[in-house]
């Protein structure tokens, strides 16, 4: 065989690094850079368990490391003090969105709750408003290298989710693409926010449902066959309904086949799951299985500053892990830009004219 073309292309760091991304669950309160939320801490006095960068940016990383949703939520409690009025919000947007270009982030929905945002007197509009300046600022200095929109989340252990829904489709022209449920999963199962779900449904619009994560397939069927949701926020427990026998049969079951026929995007997030205790580690992670197996898997940070990740160091695990190639990458990207809460001209658009020639880049330049 004299053609080299074909041959799969293990990508190298740089290679990786310099790969257009896509990030469909990055969570705004969870990618603070660790010197802003020092400096912010001060302004408002907030007290920090750390008092240089790098020794706060190790006390999340390792606070985070427990084993556990509800302790690694715990942690959150340091960046959401300190996002409590517009220029604080409209600083984290900024650098959140300068961090994701810097690591060749070219799409990005970023997610967050508004509703913890308003211990000082903001309105859910001007928490919404202020991130929106962030996002615009950054945006607009990187000159077309990235598209970013909100998601605004909504607490499943609180009680307006409704009113989070509202506010989604209030901005739905201006930047907000769609609407999710986060915090700790056992014993708030979506259901509890269904009258939220229907509305938007009535009104057309986009959600995905933190699901499968902390707990398995009953919150996985909620999410999808009573709340409608368009993605699974993690949904990795999904492999609790796939089998492997020894011989290497798979059988999978009526959910696992459901997820997998209809092409739900699952946002998994490899280094948060080792965290939390979702997955031992990312060499045993799913994401291997459910790769083999062309679920719509799509890769993601879920909390850059508590999994001190990013999409280059996800990718660079996965590529280490498991030996995927560029075209796994490239398929992982296509994937996650094919399930983007835009719409659907825009996101063929970035798909033709900035993921496929950027891979194509690669792949010309070899190993
Ligand atoms: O992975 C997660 N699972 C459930 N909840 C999460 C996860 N990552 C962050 N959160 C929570 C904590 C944040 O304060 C909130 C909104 O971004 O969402
Ligand atoms: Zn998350």
């Amino acid at each position: 065989m004299s053609s080299t073309r074909t041959e799969p292309i293990v990508p190298t760091a740089s290679q990786v690094a310099r790969a257009p991304k896509v990030v469909l669950h990055d969570h705004l309160d969870g990618g603070l850079r660790p010197a802003t939320v020092l400096e912010l801490a001060r302004e408002v006095d907030h007290a920090l368990p750390a008092d240089t960068a790098e020794s706060l940016a190790q006390w999340f990383a390792e606070s985070a490391d427990s084993g556990s949703l509800e302790r690694y939520l715990e942690t959150f409690q340091h960046t959401v003090a300190v996002m409590q009025t517009a220029p604080a919000l409209t600083r984290v947007a900024r650098e959140f969105v300068e961090d994701l270009v810097a690591d060749g982030v070219v799409y990005a929905e970023v997610r967050y709750a508004p509703e913890q945002h308003v211990e000082h007197g903001l309105s859910l509009d001007e928490v919404v408003a202020a991130v929106k300046q962030g996002f615009d600022e950054a945006v607009n200095a990187a000159d077309g290298a990235i598209v970013v929109r909100q998601l605004l989340t909504a607490m499943r252990h609180q009680a307006r989710s409704m009113e989070i829904a509202e506010l989604a489709v209030a901005w739905r022209d201006r930047g907000v693409a769609g609407f999710d449920i986060a915090g700790a999963e056992a014993g708030y199962p979506p259901t509890r926010h269904l009258d939220a779900f229907e509305y938007l449904q009535r009104e057309n619009g986009y959600f995905t449902i933190h699901a499968g994560e902390a707990f398995g397939l009953p919150s996985i069927w909620q999410a999808l066959q009573w709340c409608g949701a368009d993605r699974l926020g993690h949904g990795v427990r999904i492999v609790d309904d796939i089998e492997v026998a020894d011989d290497g049969t798979v059988t999978l079951g009526r959910l696992a086949a459901y997820v997998r026929d209809r092409r739900v995007p699952l946002e998994l997030c490899p280094a948060s799951n080792v965290q939390t205790g979702a997955a031992s580690s990312i060499a045993e992670h799913p994401i291997g299985l459910l790769t083999r197996l062309r679920f719509r898997v799509t890769v993601n940070t879920d909390n850059r500053l508590m999994s001190d990740t990013s999409m280059t160091k996800e990718m660079t695990a996965l590529v280490d892990a498991f030996g995927y190639t560029l075209d796994d990458l490239r398929w992982f990207t296509i994937n996650a830009m094919k399930s983007a809460f835009l719409p659907f001209d825009e996101r063929l658009t970035i798909i033709d004219e900035v993921i496929k020639p950027g891979y194509a880049a690669l792949a010309a330049e070899g190993a």
